[in-house]
């Protein structure tokens, strides 16, 4: 059995990655060490019935040890110690959830229901290093995988609805007290059905714009607002998080003509599901049918949704998705544009398929 380290097992991203790896007993296939950069000594963990101690997660000789280490603790613990622990001449599989690592040569991007023969290539070439992808091209290449399957697609212009927690438990949190406090201050004129609902929105507007709703993390209000951009500004006038969409998906797919995906990138108040609107330039006119065909085929999390009032308002939105692993894609209808104007609406777990997901699969590409 391979001995393999936890590191971030406890944080938000980790959860839900041991949620999972108990769900379906990947604890019994391997030999689990726990570690923590600030609790170690403490009780691990009991997994199968296995009680431990948490290990320094800065300690190169326990990390040297293991065989597989795969870390949910971001990309300033991998800037800090992968480096070293490779120039310590440390051999084992490293599976990564930051983003750090995720263009250099000798790393792979994982997201095997749709890079399978692309990870495989890679183990076979001695790749060691393999690195979840970002959220929202992950979500995109789960529910629209059968179109790239097929060499369909000639560009893609997205624009992203992304949830609370791609910025992390504190962003959750933040935008709930936000959420709690704007409705505090109507909670009164609310009972009333008599009260001016323009009345109610100005003491809203007036508390959001106040500085009094908490925003140290997303540094302005986000609950019955929006944010226009997510992760750092580029010279280009892209934000990064927007620039991972065709970089990451050209990699994933390891494309031999770089598919242009570009949009913009807007964080909502949902908590957990990741959202997109695409418009997809269609290599061919393909009819509907045989896209419905092709989305569904590709993977057994994707399901196609029809485009159908009812039906998108009740399965297509992150209140019915939201801790599932289903990638849904629906709204799918040809634009005014042209018959190669495919539209397309998805929604993702982000801490799922987005995050942890990936991680437990391609441990078990190695321990299988
Ligand atoms: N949030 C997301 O959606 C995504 C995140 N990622 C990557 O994963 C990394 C981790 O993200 P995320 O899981 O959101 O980070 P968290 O902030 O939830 O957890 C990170 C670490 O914080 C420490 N920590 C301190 N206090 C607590 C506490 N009260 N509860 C739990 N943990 C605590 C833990 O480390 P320790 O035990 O060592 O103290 C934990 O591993 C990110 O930096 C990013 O690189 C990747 C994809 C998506
Ligand atoms: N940036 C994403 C979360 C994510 O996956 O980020 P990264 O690409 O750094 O792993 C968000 O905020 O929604």
């Amino acid at each position: 059995m391979k001995n393999v380290g936890f590191i971030g097992w406890r944080g938000m991203v980790g959860s839900v990655l041991m949620q999972r790896m108990n769900e379906e007993r990947d604890f019994d296939a391997i030999r689990p060490v726990f570690f923590s950069t600030s609790q170690h000594g403490q009780a691990a963990p009991v997994v199968n019935g296995q009680h431990g101690t948490l290990q320094d997660a800065g300690d190169l000789a326990a990390l040297s040890a293991l065989d597989i280490i795969i870390t949910c603790q971001g990309g300033d613990y991998t800037n800090e110690i992968y480096p070293k622990l490779r120039a310590a001449g440390w051999q084992g599989y490293w599976i990564d959830a930051a983003s750090s690592l995720r263009m250099k040569d000798d790393a792979i991007i994982i997201l095997d229901p749709v890079n399978h023969a692309v990870i495989k290539q890679g183990l076979e070439n001695g790749i060691k290093t393999f690195v979840g992808g970002n959220c929202t091209v992950s979500l995109m290449l789960m529910s629209l995988g059968g179109l790239f399957a097929h060499n369909l697609v000639d560009w893609v212009s997205v624009a992203t609805y992304q949830a609370a927690s791609g910025g992390g438990a504190r962003h959750m949190r933040e935008l709930l007290v936000q959420m709690g406090m704007l409705h505090g201050g109507v909670a009164a004129e609310l009972q009333n059905p008599a009260s001016a609902i323009l009345d109610i929105e100005r003491k809203v507007t007036a508390l959001t714009r106040s500085g009094t709703l908490p925003t140290d993390n997303f540094g302005v209000p986000l609950a019955g607002s929006l944010i226009p951009w997510i992760d750092k500004q580029l010279d280009n006038g892209q934000s990064r998080e927007e620039w991972k969409g065709q970089a990451e998906t050209n990699k994933i797919l390891n494309s031999q003509r770089v598919i242009p995906v570009d949009g913009l990138c807007v964080r909502v108040g949902a908590l957990r599901c990741h959202s997109q609107a695409f418009t997809i330039k269609l290599k061919q006119d393909v009819g509907l049918e045989d896209i419905h065909q092709l989305l569904a085929a590709h993977n057994e999390w994707v399901n196609v949704v029809p485009n159908d009032r009812e039906l998108s308002m009740r399965e297509l939105t992150p209140a019915a998705v939201t801790g599932t692993l289903k990638t849904p894609v629906g709204r799918l209808r040809k634009l005014t544009m042209g018959p190669e104007y495919l539209s397309a609406f998805t929604v993702g777990d982000q801490l799922l398929w987005g995050a942890a997901e990936p991680l437990r699969r391609m441990m078990r590409l190695l321990v299988d």
